[in-house]
Order: C-alpha cells, then sequence, then structure tokens
C-alpha cells in the first residue's frame, strides 16, 4: 500500500510552488473565469496543494487555518469531476456528499456551489438539506437525484430510514464525501449518525476532511471514513503556534472590571476607535441583548444573532450583515457550551436525548463561530472570553479571511484572566516571553473611558433584567413573523436580498438626543488623535462608507421587499417549527406594524 508523503503540503506550498496559479493546478478553465468573476485570482496556499491531489482521485485531510480558503479547495476539484468523470451517469442517488455541522454552514457552503455552478453555465443540481425539514421536502429535495448534496449529518439517517437514499444507489453513485469543519462534526453530536452512515459508503469514494484545527475528533473521524490519507498541514499546527491565527489579525486586549465591559464597547464604537464592520461576541442571549439595548440608547444600532433565533432570520441576519446593510452585528457563541458536553461525556445517546429537548427552545444545528465566512469584518470584539483556546482561535478567526486584514480587541475581567493567560501562553513563542502577540489596545486613553462613565452607569440602570427580557421575547417574536415572510420570499426569489432590517432599535423609549452625540469636550487630545489615526487607516484600507450608506444597497429592490409583498395568502409550506407557530391574529398584528419596522 502507497504511504502518503505527510509533508508535501508545507514543503511545496512555502517553496517553489509558491507562484503556482490555478491553471497551473489543473483546473477547468470554465472554473478559472468563474473565480476570476469572484475576484479570485490565485490560489491560497492549502488550496495550491489540496486541489492537485483532489484532482488525482486522492483521500485528503486538510487542516489549514481558519479564512485559509478550504471550501473552494474541495470544492473546485469537486466539481470539476462533475463536470467530466461522473457528471454523465445514469445515476439513483447524488454524487458527492458534503457534510457540514451547521445549517449556517449548509447555506453557505450551497451559495457557493450554485453561485460556482451558475458561472460556469453547467447542468448540475445542488441540493441542501437539514434534519428539521419534513420528509415530504426531503423527497422533493432529493428527486432527481441532485448530483451534489449539501447536508448535515443527521439528515442522512433519516433519509435512509424513510427510503428517500437507497443503501443500493448510494453504492453505485457516490464519488465523493466531504465532511467539512471535521472537527466540530462529533462534538456536535452526529458521531452515530456518521457511524450509520459509513457503512453505506462505496470503498472507490473519494473522502476528504477538512478541519482548522486538530484534535482527537479528527483522529477518529479520519479512522471511520478515510483510505490512507494525504495529509496537509498548513501550517503544522502544534508546531508554529503564531500560524494558528493569520499574521494579517493585530490582536489586542483591554483589561477590564466584569461591570465596566459595556462601559467599554461604548467608548471603542463611540469614539470610533475601531474600524467596521464590527463581530461583537458574547457568551450568553441575554448579553446579546443587553449589549444592544445599552448601545442604542447611544444611537448605536446593531443586529443580534443567537441559537433562539428562527433559522430563516438567522440566515438573513447573516446575509445582511455580509452585504454590508449595518455595521455591528452582537452574537452569541455557545458553541463552547456544546464542546463541554462532550468533554463531560453527556453526547452520544443521552446527549442525543438532550439536544432533541433543547431544539424545543435552541436550535443545536446552530455554529455562528465555526466556519461561517463573514464578510468585510474589519474588527472582532470578544465583550466576554471564550471558556477555551480553541473557541478563541475561530471566533478571532472571523476577520482577517483570506488575504484580507483585521484586528481583535478581548475585553478581559480580572475573572476571565485565567482563560486569558491560557490563550496567550498558546499563542505566544515560550522562548520570547515578552514577545506577547495580542497587545494592550493603546488606542484607548483611561481618560476617554472615564469621559463617558457617568453617562454609561446612568444609561446601564435603565437597562435591567426585565428590560433584557422583555426585548429578547419582543424580538424572537419578531424574527418569527419575518421568518415566516422570508420563507415565503425567498421561495419565489430566492437570490433577493431585500430590505428587512434586523438591526431595529428595541428599547421602547428612543435614544435620548444628548446621548447621540460626544460633545467634543468629552474627548480628550489623545483620543482625538486616536480617531484620526482610525480614519486615516480606513481611508487607507478603501473603507471610508458606513453600511448604511454603501453601495450595496442599491442592489435591493423595493419591490421585492416580502414585508412589502406579503399577504395572507403566502404558502405557509414552512419547515421552521417556530414559525409555524405564526397565527392569523400575530400576522395582522404585523401588517399594522409594518410601515413602522421597514
Ligand atoms: N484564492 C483565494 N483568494 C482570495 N480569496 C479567497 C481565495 N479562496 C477563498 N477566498 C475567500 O476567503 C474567504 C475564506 O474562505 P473559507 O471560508 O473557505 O475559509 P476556511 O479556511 O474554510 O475558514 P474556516 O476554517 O473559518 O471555515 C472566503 O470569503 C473566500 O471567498
Amino acid at each position: 500500500m502507497e504511504e502518503p508523503p505527510k509533508d508535501i503540503a508545507r514543503e511545496e506550498a512555502e517553496d517553489e510552488e509558491e507562484d503556482l496559479n490555478f491553471e497551473e493546478l489543473g483546473l477547468d478553465p470554465r472554473l478559472i473565469r468563474a473565480l476570476i468573476k469572484k475576484g479570485i485570482e490565485k490560489p491560497t496556499p492549502i488550496q495550491r496543494v489540496a486541489v492537485p491531489l483532489i484532482l488525482e482521485g486522492k483521500d485528503v485531510v486538510a487542516r489549514a487555518k481558519t479564512g485559509s480558503g478550504k471550501t473552494f479547495a474541495y470544492l473546485l476539484p469537486l466539481l470539476q469531476k462533475l463536470f467530466t468523470d461522473y457528471g454523465s451517469k445514469n445515476k439513483l442517488a447524488p454524487s458527492a456528499f458534503i457534510l457540514v455541522p451547521t445549517r449556517e454552514l449548509c447555506q453557505q457552503v450551497f451559495t457557493e456551489v450554485s453561485s460556482l455552478i451558475e458561472l460556469c453555465r453547467v447542468q448540475l443540481k445542488v441540493v441542501q438539506l437539514t434534519s428539521s425539514m419534513p420528509v415530504s421536502d426531503l423527497r422533493t429535495a432529493l428527486a432527481g437525484p441532485p448530483d451534489i448534496l449539501v447536508s448535515t449529518p443527521a439528515c442522512i439517517p433519516k433519509c435512509l430510514s424513510a427510503g428517500l437514499l437507497l443503501s443500493a444507489s448510494i453504492d453505485a453513485s457516490l464519488e465523493i464525501l466531504v465532511l467539512d469543519e471535521a472537527d466540530l462534526l462529533l462534538s456536535y453530536g452526529y458521531e452515530d449518525d456518521i457511524k450509520a452512515f459509513t457503512a453505506h459508503i462505496p470503498r472507490r469514494c473519494q473522502c476528504l476532511l477538512m478541519s482548522a484545527t486538530s484534535s482527537g475528533d479528527v483522529e477518529k473521524l479520519k479512522k471511520l471514513v478515510l483510505h490512507n490519507p494525504f495529509i496537509l498541514t498548513l501550517p503544522e499546527v502544534g508546531n508554529i503556534k503564531d500560524e494558528i491565527i493569520p499574521k494579517n489579525v493585530q490582536q489586542f486586549w483591554i483589561s477590564c472590571g466584569g461591570r465596566d465591559k459595556l462601559l467599554h464597547i461604548l467608548a471603542l464604537l463611540k469614539l470610533e476607535l475601531v474600524q467596521k464592520k464590527v463581530l461583537i461576541f458574547t457568551n450568553t442571549i441575554d448579553m446579546g441583548y443587553r449589549s444592544k439595548l445599552f448601545l442604542e440608547k447611544f444611537g448605536i444600532k446593531s443586529a443580534v444573532l443567537n441559537s433562539e433565533l428562527p433559522q430563516n432570520s438567522r440566515l438573513h441576519i447573516l446575509e445582511e450583515f455580509n452585504a454590508g446593510l449595518f455595521d455591528y452585528l452582537i452574537a452569541t457563541d455557545d458553541s463552547e457550551t456544546k464542546e463541554k458536553e462532550e468533554v463531560n461525556g453527556e453526547r452520544n445517546a443521552e446527549t442525543r436525548k438532550s439536544r432533541k429537548h433543547a431544539k424545543q427552545k435552541l436550535d443545536s444545528e446552530f455554529g455562528v463561530v465555526r466556519g461561517i465566512d463573514f464578510k468585510n469584518v474589519h474588527t472582532v470584539i470578544n465583550i466576554e472570553m471564550p471558556p477555551s483556546v480553541a473557541g478563541y482561535v475561530h471566533r478571532i478567526g472571523r476577520t482577517g479571511r483570506a488575504y484580507s486584514t483585521g484586528a481583535s480587541i478581548s475585553l478581559v475581567s480580572p475573572d476571565e484572566m485565567e482563560i486569558f493567560e491560557e490563550i496567550k501562553a498558546f499563542l505566544g513563542d515560550n522562548e520570547k516571553k515578552d514577545s506577547d502577540l495580542i497587545t494592550p489596545f493603546s488606542l484607548l486613553s483611561k481618560n476617554a473611558v472615564e469621559s463617558l462613565r457617568y453617562r454609561a452607569e446612568d444609561v446601564g440602570k435603565s437597562v435591567t433584567k426585565v428590560a433584557v427580557r422583555e426585548s429578547r421575547a419582543q424580538d424572537l417574536r419578531n424574527e418569527i413573523l419575518n421568518s415566516e415572510k422570508l420563507k415565503a420570499h425567498f421561495e419565489v426569489n430566492p437570490r433577493d436580498l431585500d430590505l428587512l432590517k434586523h438591526d431595529k432599535v428595541l428599547s421602547k423609549n428612543p435614544p435620548a438626543p444628548h446621548l447621540r452625540d460626544v460633545p467634543d469636550y468629552l474627548l480628550d487630545p489623545k483620543t482625538q488623535e486616536a480617531r484620526k489615526f482610525v480614519k486615516l487607516a480606513r481611508a487607507a484600507m478603501g473603507n471610508t462608507k458606513s453600511a448604511r450608506h454603501g453601495g450595496s444597497k442599491k442592489k435591493f429592490k423595493k419591490s421585492g421587499d416580502p414585508l412589502k409583498t406579503f399577504s395572507t395568502e403566502a404558502p405557509k409550506r414552512s419547515r421552521n417549527g417556530g414559525a409555524k407557530r405564526e397565527d392569523k391574529g400575530s400576522d395582522d398584528r404585523h401588517k399594522r406594524k409594518k410601515k413602522k419596522s421597514i
């Protein structure tokens, strides 16, 4: 049996192969043209090494840092193979399965494949499935059958047991299997689903496993699914630790008391000391709403993203943020809790039960951090520190994607010093103790923070637990209504991104005018300098438009707004449990309110 040369990837990527372009990788001209239309001209290191191997038909395990272009590294050769090798076959099941841990990723990969297929003008059909889809929708999606299936793993056993996918058909048709974000698949509780599926994977099927970090789970999956794979590690995770986070991301931290976190976030945003767009992470949903409510009292609008919101709304919030419709997104990252459950041995049978239970409220297939390709995020802010090093790496990886630059700022309270030290120790170079990769954020002075303290504390008092609870419930109600409309709208206009806003003000009282603007006397000379510096940097990067005034707005048709075109006759074939709860009364209520909400 052929022994795979383990380090081939790194050497090739770093040496003479560095200038290889997509043509030299053997990529089909249609794909190259599609990439050029997307503004992508040269391959990233992982693409340089993975594409030729995958085209040759090798099994590959690819580990490369966040934002390094792993998706195209497998999608491009996969599509090319479907164009040529497997396209013409008379199939009874899809030729390619791409399994991802979350719905958000499902949607992201589906969108990316669909857009490549369209740009290449080839006749390939791709569908996305999630486990909450009713059997009738799954049947419709699988009719044909499609060439490519993008799904969470839980969906496959469901399709098998419902007879929608047959073992014999998979055996005859399946040529490529991709496990994307492999390090997360098991911790999301998919081990049994993947095991159930492996029995049906034909021996000849080419298997690809993509991951940003290495872990026991990745090893487990590797053994379960792959045959003598090529291991591509870029860079070698574990040896070059500072390479785990891209060099183009500057990492900062601010020491502050737990009770001063909102004050600090206010200072950073209100004094314009950070580059937009900004992705803000919290550990709990309540903290997400608390932050939103607090900021909106100062005229800073933001949208919230969390596992409680209906799927259609979540996907739409992501699309809008990516399209530049708003500058601040507050995301609750609770994937850590799931990983902790895994560590505590609560997964598998037990956890599956609790997952089902949890689903009534939170979506266990939600994942806001891993793999989601937030576009043009210049700054990531951790209001609260993630509970683990991996969590930190993945959050920070939402900026500095591919060849872009970014910054991260972590607000660290005394309670969080332990995890912060752990993160620093992991990322730092042990031999040079002073060479910390995470440095203090010098643009925000103590004076600048103190100048806002009085206002912040005053406003902070009004953001009570009750106000947070009410806003959370209100937002959920809004989004359940939005979700149904979005679904109906996107069934008819799948490509249309409309002007439905997710960053509208939740608090009952509008922000007081005197809190909207920061008077000059509150700005000390150092802060004024810092503001100028950030503005100059923004201009140098060509990032001068705020989201609200960005050009992307023009693309959206007013006539396509589902809130304007929606009527009670709209189709109600929702797959979404939350959306189904909508009653006519609430719809009418919404109609009365709809003018306000746009
Ligand atoms: N060759 C390239 N040149 C420029 N941009 C690229 C290239 N390849 C991919 N990108 C862009 O880089 C971004 C990140 O890519 P991708 O999402 O595949 O990263 P990833 O490695 O999967 O990250 P993560 O581990 O966080 O999922 C995307 O916006 C993608 O369009």
